[in-house]
């Protein structure tokens, strides 16, 4: 029999995209996207610009600095020794991305390819949102004014690290990541939260993965999932993905909305503050989630 995976949605199936976004976040807190509208080409363009930014010196890639570990470049490490990640943060704001830009030297063609493809993937994150209000029966824009990140992913695998783990098993800690992950090189493993099994996501060229995190479970009054997932060496191959983090609102703590508490389900989660959240994930070390129990409200 076929291993069960994520379904896949095409955002052309108009009728039935509210209804089955919202079964798959509450079945995996993941799907596959097809025919979204974001163009191929961009895609493309976007992966050659990340791969030329990530064979940039050292030393220009660690000008991406920001003084929040996880907002800025991330060099490998000991946790993840093949991993390297390049952050744009707030891709919607022109000046943030004038700083990403100068701080690692971007060339306008660089730029300008980073700049229609966030704005691209933005849009998409929210007429995801909008589909998902519908399908809850809520209606109206949930993401206005989020702040969202644009991560450009580098894992250096080669012969030696066949079998080994490029990213560690994580949830995200916003709401919902749109992924572009590598069209060719595979690696990427979801947990299936029924059986716990982990599940590998072949590439579907063209294709994005949306993925729920952390803020999506306390906003959804936990009815939605924040899938767990990892990435592994298959084959020794570099592999290159870019995620766009819808994170959480500006100034305003996640909580969820009065229609998805009721007697039967009672508000799972105080109020959260996403930076405090952050902070408290990466003190108390809690990459799937677990310093959510610190936000259950009393009576749950
Ligand atoms: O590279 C991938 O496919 C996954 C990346 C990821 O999980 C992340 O950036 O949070
Ligand atoms: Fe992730």
């Amino acid at each position: 029999m076929a291993k069960k995976s994520v379904p896949i949605i095409d955002m052309q199936d108009l009728a039935n995209v509210p209804e089955k976004i919202v079964k798959a976040f509450e079945e995996w807190g993941s799907f596959r996207l097809i025919n979204h509208g974001v163009p191929i080409e961009l895609m493309s363009e976007m992966k050659a610009v990340t791969r030329s930014l990530m064979d940039l010196p050292m030393e220009i890639k660690r000008k991406n600095y920001h003084p929040d570990s996880g907002k800025g470049y991330v060099p490998p490490n000991m946790a993840s020794p093949y991993y390297e990640g390049l952050s744009l943060y707030d891709v919607a704001s022109p000046l943030a991305l004038l700083d990403f830009c100068s701080q690692i030297d971007a060339s306008s063609h660089q730029r300008e390819i980073l700049e229609k493809y966030g704005l691209a993937v933005y849009d998409l994150a929210h007429l995801i949102g909008c589909k998902m209000m519908e399908g809850l029966g809520l209606g109206g824009e949930v993401f206005k004014e989020w702040v969202c990140q644009l991560k450009m992913n580098k894992y250096n695998f080669a012969p030696e690290t066949v079998g080994l783990t490029g990213a560690l098993i994580h949830t995200d800690p916003g709401f919902l990541t749109i992924l572009q992950d590598d069209e060719i090189v595979r690696g990427l493993e979801l947990v299936d939260e029924i059986t716990g099994e982990l599940v590998s996501i072949d590439p579907i060229p063209g294709a994005f993965v949306v993925n729920l995190g952390d803020v999506a479970k306390v906003w959804s009054n936990g009815r939605f999932c924040n899938v767990k997932h990892r990435v592994q060496c298959y084959e020794p191959k570099v592999r290159v993905s870019i995620a766009l983090f819808v994170l959480a609102p500006k100034d305003v703590k996640v909580e969820a909305p009065p229609q998805l508490v009721d007697s039967d389900h009672p508000r799972r989660y105080i109020p959260l503050d996403f930076e405090d959240y952050r902070k408290l994930r990466s003190s108390t070390q809690s990459p799937i989630g677990g310093a959510l129990q610190l936000f259950l409200a009393k009576s749950s």
